[in-house]
């Protein structure tokens, strides 16, 4: 069945996991890259227009240092972002110039989407890049971003990240690329027995359980951070696609409307 409303989709907001940027040997997955930097520069050319959210600055941060696994302390974790975004943004920009598409940087906190007048100045320059074919790509800027107990500057995951810039610059369509091929009735890694969603219409309790527990390695969201922000996304009228970042080039079949990973839309 084609998803037909998909199909009216031209600002797209694609958000990637850090299990989709790195090997579990911890090395830069680089296939995964260029073939993102390839299919966005291809949906570009086409006229649609194009943000990135991206992890990745720690897990890349880590790779740099050739360190296996995240410090439990905060200021080193904020040194390996900050190396680690540098790499990353390098390894994008090359990349993308393969296929002659700009590319710009946001390192956004949560302070500045939730203050008005920041806000806007932060929509401004995503509107004035798209307006410039440039594709944006966003990450939290995790190097300053730490909790202070009055005053909150980060936004927990980049799934909520991806879903408060979806809402930022009023996305059609959110693309989340996880690990995983979409949302299951349990934890696919588990049990071989679990069954994928195709469509999500309400965020429910018993849908939070079932998607509880852990993520991957390198990541922090796991599958109750898609939920909350599908639930951004909803609360906003808003859709959204999860779907396995292995399989990049499905991107432009998700948006010709196809029925790949699950789908989240309000009825
Ligand atoms: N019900 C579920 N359906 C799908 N995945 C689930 C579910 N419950 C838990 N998970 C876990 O969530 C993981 C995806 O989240 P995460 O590791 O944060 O990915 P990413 O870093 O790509 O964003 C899956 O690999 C799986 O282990
Ligand atoms: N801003 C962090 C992202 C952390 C995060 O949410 O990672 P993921 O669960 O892989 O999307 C980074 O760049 O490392």
């Amino acid at each position: 069945m084609t998803r037909r409303n998909i199909l009216k989709s031209r600002r797209i907001v694609i958000k990637i996991g850090t299990s989709s940027l790195i090997l579990p040997n911890g090395k830069i997955n680089l296939s995964n890259i260029d073939e993102l930097a390839f299919v966005l520069s291809d949906l570009n050319n086409k006229g649609y227009e194009v943000i990135l959210v991206t992890s990745g600055a720690v897990g890349v941060g880590l790779n740099v240092l050739g360190m296996d696994k995240r410090p439990a302390d905060i200021a080193t974790q904020q040194a390996l972002a900050s190396i680690g975004q540098v790499e990353l943004m390098s390894l994008y920009t090359q990349m993308f110039r393969r296929y002659s598409q700009k590319v710009s940087q946001l390192l956004l906190t949560r302070d500045v989407t939730d203050f008005p007048t920041s806000r806007e100045n932060a929509e401004n320059a995503l509107s004035a890049l798209l307006s410039m074919n440039i594709i944006p790509i966003v990450n939290e800027n995790d190097a300053i971003a730490v909790d202070e107990m009055d005053h909150q500057t980060k936004f927990g995951d980049n799934d909520k990240l991806g879903a408060i810039v979806a809402k930022l610059v009023d996305a059609d369509l959110l693309i989340m690329l996880s690990d995983i091929d979409g949302l299951y009735d349990k934890n696919p890694t588990i049990y071989d027995d679990a069954q994928i969603f195709r469509e999500i219409h309400e965020i429910t309790d018993e849908l939070r359980e079932m998607a509880g527990g852990a993520g991957s390695r390198f990541g922090t969201g796991g599958m109750t951070s898609k939920l909350s922000a599908a639930q951004i996304l909803f609360e906003n009228r808003q859709e959204m696609v999860l779907t396995n970042g292995a399989r990049i080039r499905e991107i432009r079949e998700i948006i010709a409307g196809k029925e790949i990973g699950t789908y989240f839309y309000r009825k």
